[in-house]
């Protein structure tokens, strides 16, 4: 939030008090001329074609010329005069077309006319934006064109701050840019916050910010709000819903859709394809084409934030040659805007994305668009490939569909006027990473951790998809999903379990409603007990449905005998799980055989006894406690329990004696009593391993100081990797992966800069060949195609910069 500087006003000097009174008159006049101007713009006219053409206020219009914004979008020419003489809109247009100045202009100048400057004047305009990163874009936009010369205080409320802070600002601010939940939390929680005379409301991506998941936030702020007002709604994607403009009060709402006639729901420069890609052969594909366009800028879509860490924390161990990111909403702002800074930044980079960058980011030159999971619907395909083609540039968008989604979402598209077409991936060309992963996360137990989550996450998301017509979970080979994830077992999927059981329960319930309650199953064998026809569950029953992560010590694993896999029932139980939604099973480290297994009174156990035959014990052991139960993961502890064993000494026939047996007796006797030669031997017994036990102890010593030094490299690595982007080996690899993929010809540096929005990787290797045979002539060819000059980026500003600038705003 930002400190409004309106200290100037406090104490001015005489001649402060004659510039500031002049500049008022000043003001005063030019507001009128315009509010004379914008009386006679006639929103019909087309002829507006320039900024220039507006009455707008010379502030705004130096904003705009320094900005470099001449000609206006087809968006801005038919929104903005109707936005300057107050109508309430609904405007839609493509992505990447100028929506953003299309409300921001209006808000600088119509408060300007109104004079709605000055703390005593309130909040006068509220823009909403579903995204925080959108929302400091927003902001962003906003102070470039209003630093020269308006004085309003804007400010900007999106979460990551001090509540208190921002509640000392926002009395001050005019304008404000924040997201529904923190917008609401200070409407409803700072009382000097005044919206009384608010003038005008602002949502971006209107039709995300009124859809179920931002319904009661924006439900509730418009309450607070006054009714006489200028309401705003911008989208790419936009439904006119009867229902949600009487939710906003808006009042005879002109409706701008200026590609509505066009043949394409998405920008003419974007090309669209798809590939038929299964769920196992995903991320091989995704590697190969990342090591084909390491001179590109990429972002790729998954559908959770799990997928994200795990792709984005494999793939850089894997040395890519192109710096890798990430963003997802599990992070903490500083780590998001630092990675949408360095990303708008990077020339080339891959960034790995949730739906969280899908609206509205304007990234710049961003070549490729690669929708690795399918999106729900299609209007969040149309968001997500809008981060490339934007503002007449070009791009590319690659839809990654498994073959039982193909069919749905094509008809999606087609209903939404979304031309894509079929591409094949070269198979010649695709590597498979699946060895690579098997062996990273067999080394780092928390990457086949994050792998587990990752697949579960997945499942889950693609059986909780709404749009069955494009999702069947069944269609999914989820085993070979998790082999080609590295993993070594099919993680268990509590989600998918509980569904099973219940359809089960249902079936026995509905067996128990026929046979009574007798108490007996169908086969014969005695069923669970049961109270007036209900199941009764039983302790263990209850044991051996709880869920936990398949996370165990190796020791542990092993005392899981390979025949319990039939015999014993699937025992799961929950240690810890920070969304226990879905739960990865775990096996109970020894066979329980169900004999042995003593259930108490159900009302009142609270323990459960089961027997464990160790090998080489004298006696079976009961884990009837907790302690007893962490025995079993002791190696140490378990020794105690085993037999010591005797010494053996083999004759010449390979028989085992006892060591007495094979000495000659006046030997034996020679050597002392037996007790003294007993502790004699004792005696030299300790003595070994008391060197043995120092030995050992360094060892364990050095060991530990080895894994805490691993353990503290990860979470500096872990702190960092969302600061660091991994540009690895950049040099070393570019060459072999490039030679790979581009041995036919050589191109020079600025060659490859061109040529890389053309290179068709996505490609069959029937047309690969053709073009092999066509050689250089035909890459020439290509060339030609190409589009215009990079754009030259300025280095990021950091948060704080940005509200500074909103301070600029006062003057
Ligand atoms: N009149 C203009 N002249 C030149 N460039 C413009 C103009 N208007 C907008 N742009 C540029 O076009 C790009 C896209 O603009 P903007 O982000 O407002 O698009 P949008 O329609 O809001 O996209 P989305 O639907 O993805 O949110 C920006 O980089 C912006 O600077």
């Amino acid at each position: 939030m930002v400190a409004s500087g309106i200290t100037g006003h406090t104490r001015p000097t005489k001649v402060k008090k004659r510039a500031a009174l002049q500049k008022r008159k000043r003001d005063d006049v030019d507001v009128e001329k315009l509010e004379q101007a914008v009386e006679q713009l006639d929103p019909n006219n087309g002829s507006y074609r320039h900024f220039t053409d507006l009455p707008l206020s010379d502030p705004t219009k130096q904003g705009l010329r320094s900005a470099h914004f001449a000609v206006m979008t087809d968006i801005q020419a038919r929104a903005l005069p109707l936005a300057l003489k107050g109508h309430d809109i609904l405007g839609a247009a493509k992505t990447g077309s100028g929506k953003t100045l299309a409300f921001v202009v209006p808000v600088l100048e119509n408060l300007y006319r109104l004079q709605h400057v000055g703390v005593d004047a309130g909040l006068g305009a509220l823009i909403i934006s579903p995204t925080r990163e959108l929302a400091i874009q927003i902001f962003d936009v906003l102070c470039k064109i209003g630093k020269h010369g308006h004085v309003f205080a804007a400010g900007l409320v999106i979460g990551g701050k001090s509540l208190e802070a921002e509640r000392q600002a926002l009395t001050r601010m005019n304008i404000l840019v924040g997201t529904p939940g923190r917008i609401l939390q200070h409407l409803s929680q700072t009382v000097a916050f005044n919206v009384d005379d608010l003038k005008m409301l602002v949502l971006d991506e209107a039709d995300r910010i009124l859809d179920m998941g931002f319904q009661r936030d924006v439900d509730a702020i418009v309450d607070y709000l006054p009714k006489e007002r200028q309401t705003l709604l911008f989208s790419a994607t936009q439904s006119r819903k009867l229902s949600d403009l009487a939710r906003l009060s808006l009042q005879d709402p002109e409706y701008i859709s200026v590609h509505a006639e066009d043949k394409s729901a998405t920008p003419q420069t974007l090309q669209q394809n798809y590939i038929i890609c299964p769920l196992e052969e995903k991320l091989d594909t995704l590697w190969s084409f990342i090591q084909a366009s390491k001179k590109s800028k990429i972002i790729c879509f998954f559908s959770s934030a799990k997928a994200v860490r795990f792709v984005y924390e494999s793939f850089r161990h894997m040395q890519p040659g192109i710096p890798l990111l990430h963003i997802h909403g599990r992070q903490k702002q500083g780590q998001r805007f630092d990675t949408t800074a360095k990303f708008s930044a990077a020339k080339y980079s891959c960034l790995f994305a949730t739906d969280v960058a899908a609206r509205g980011l304007d990234f710049p030159a961003v070549d490729f668009v690669i929708q690795i999971d399918c999106p729900e619907d299609a209007d969040t395909y149309i968001h997500r490939v809008g981060r490339t083609a934007r503002y007449n540039r070009q791009g590319r968008g690659v839809l990654f569909l498994t073959p039982g989604e193909e069919e749905g979402m094509l008809k999606r598209l087609e209903a939404k006027n979304v031309p894509i077409e079929r591409i094949n991936v070269r198979q010649r060309k695709r590597q498979s990473v699946k060895d690579q992963l098997v062996h990273m996360l067999f080394k780092d137990p928390a990457l086949k951790y994050l792998a587990q989550k990752a697949f579960i996450t997945c499942v889950r998301s693609l059986s909780l998809q709404k749009d069955k017509d494009i999702f069947h979970l069944t269609e999914y080979d989820l085993e070979a999903y998790a082999a080609s994830m590295g993993l070594p077992g099919t993680p268990r999927v509590k989600f998918l379990e509980e569904g099973n059981a219940k359809q089960k329960k249902q079936t026995s319930r509905d067996e128990l409603a026929v046979s009574g309650s007798s108490g007996e199953s169908e086969d014969g064998k005695d069923g669970p007990a049961t109270k007036k026809g209900k199941l009764v569950r039983t302790k263990y029953d209850r044991m051996f449905e709880r869920q936990n992560q398949d996370v165990l010590a190796d020791h542990y694993k092993n005392l899981v005998r390979d025949d319990d896999a039939e015999e014993a029932p699937e025992s799961e139980y929950n240690a810890y799980d920070d969304d226990d939604f879905l739960a990865v099973k775990r096996r109970i480290p020894a066979r329980p055989d169900l004999s042995d297994i003593a259930s108490e009174d159900d009302a009142t156990a609270t323990r459960m006894r089961k027997v464990v035959n160790l090998e080489g014990a004298a006696q079976p052991l009961i884990i009837d406690s907790n302690r007893r139960e962490k025995l079993l993961k002791s190696k140490k502890k378990l020794l105690k329990l085993k037999d010591r064993g005797k010494k053996l000494v083999y004759d010449d026939d390979g028989n085992p004696h006892e060591v007495y047996e094979l000495e000659d007796e006046n030997d034996f006797r020679a050597k002392g009593l037996p007790e003294d030669q007993r502790q004699k031997f004792l005696q030299e017994a300790r003595e070994v391993v008391q060197n043995a036990d120092v030995e050992d102890k360094a060892t364990a010593k050095a060991k530990k100081k080895e894994k805490i030094r691993k353990k503290k490299e990860r979470e500096t690595m872990e702190k960092e990797d969302d600061d660091n982007d991994s540009r690895v080996g950049l040099e070393d690899n570019e060459e072999d992966g490039l030679a790979n993929f581009r041995a036919d010809a050589e191109v020079s540096d600025v060659e490859a800069d061109e040529m890389k929005r053309s290179k068709k990787w996505f490609q069959s290797d029937s047309e690969d060949e053709d073009e092999s045979k066509k050689g250089k002539k035909g890459k020439k060819g290509k060339k030609g195609k190409k589009t215009g000059a990079r754009q030259i980026v300025e280095e990021p500003e950091t948060l704080e910069d940005m509200e500074a600038l909103a301070a600029g705003l006062l003057g």
